[in-house]
């Protein structure tokens, strides 16, 4: 599997908050989700990638070339659904498709159609008449329809209903299907990523905390819970995160088989993505 976007070393300090020596990379073909809590520095890292903010060390390569040698190849190979506030709501969609499409030189007008209609929406219909979820599909046809082959993403779920966030969800699977599409998505909704994403990336406190295929990250990983009585300084360790009843215990950890043979009377089960991202919050550079 090739990896088509490759980030190493990327470093960048904004007033007091620093993004420390990042590197992950993303597979071709995969949905990768980039989760962690507010704060921890997804949309910094996402606007480093674009260009849209200058970093201070580290380099991204796009298709397996760096950045600076291709901008307008990697331009026209990717495609950006940053946040909802850059229409001209006056405009109706076809018009402000118009601003846009310019800009690309592989834009394909019969694809920009062919989106609208599969998601429900009208060239000739007013951007200020269209609801947060109609925004966000809209959003996504202006950012697929010039044949892109990695479509990033910043909190594209952020307040939608679950309904329409489940329409979002089916919407990346079947763009993923074509071959050589991948998208990149941070979130800190994380039950989306549950059933779309492929691999993970967590950042936390502008460090990577992990970056791993999402069934072998919940694999590895078990929420355990058991009675308080079976903690002690020996079995506490055992956990990344533990929060404490008054008399039972639940935490997360990455030592199943030790949990298993030191806690015999806890319950192991299978984390959420929504766990894996509260068990680590809040533990980098503590
Ligand atoms: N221009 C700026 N000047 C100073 N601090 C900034 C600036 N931009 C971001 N920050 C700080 O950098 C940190 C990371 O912000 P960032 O927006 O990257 O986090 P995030 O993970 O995307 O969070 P959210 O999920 O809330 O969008 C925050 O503490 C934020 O206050």
């Amino acid at each position: 599997m090739k990896p088509i976007l490759e980030v190493k070393g990327l470093k960048k300090r904004v007033g007091a908050f620093e993004l420390h020596d990042l590197s992950f990379s993303l597979i071709e073909g995969c949905i990768t989700g980039f989760i962690g809590v507010n704060g921890a520095g997804k949309t910094t890292t996402l606007k480093l990638i674009l260009g849209l903010m200058v970093r201070d060390a580290g380099e991204i390569a796009f298709f397996g070339k760096a950045v600076l040698d291709q901008e307008r190849e990697f331009k026209n190979r990717i495609g950006v659904v940053l946040d909802e506030g850059y229409f001209y709501d006056e405009l109706t969609l076809s018009e402000m498709k118009s601003v846009i499409a310019p800009a690309y030189s592989n834009w394909d007008d019969a694809l920009f159609k062919r989106h609208l209609d599969r998601f429900g929406l009208q060239g000739n219909q007013k951007i200020a008449e269209l609801s947060k979820g109609m925004r966000m599909k809209y959003a996504i046809a202006l950012a697929i329809s010039h044949h892109a082959d990695l479509l990033i993403m910043d909190e594209p779920t952020s307040g939608l209903d679950p309904k329409v966030r489940m329409e979002l969800m089916d919407i990346l699977l079947d763009y993923v299907k074509e071959d050589g599409k991948s998208v990149f998505l941070s979130s800190h909704n994380s039950s989306d990523l549950d059933k779309v994403a492929d691999a993970l990336i967590l950042i936390d406190n502008g460090r990577i905390v992990l970056s791993e295929d999402k069934d072998i990250l919940l694999d590895r990983h078990g929420l355990v819970k058991g009675d308080k009585k079976e903690l002690n300084d020996r079995t506490r360790p055992l956990f990344i995160s533990l929060h404490e009843t008054e008399y039972g215990y639940s935490g997360l950890t990455d030592q199943k088989a030790a949990v298993r043979r030191q806690l015999q009377h806890a319950l192991i089960e299978r984390p959420t993505v929504e766990q894996i991202l509260l068990g680590y919050a809040g533990r980098s550079g503590r």
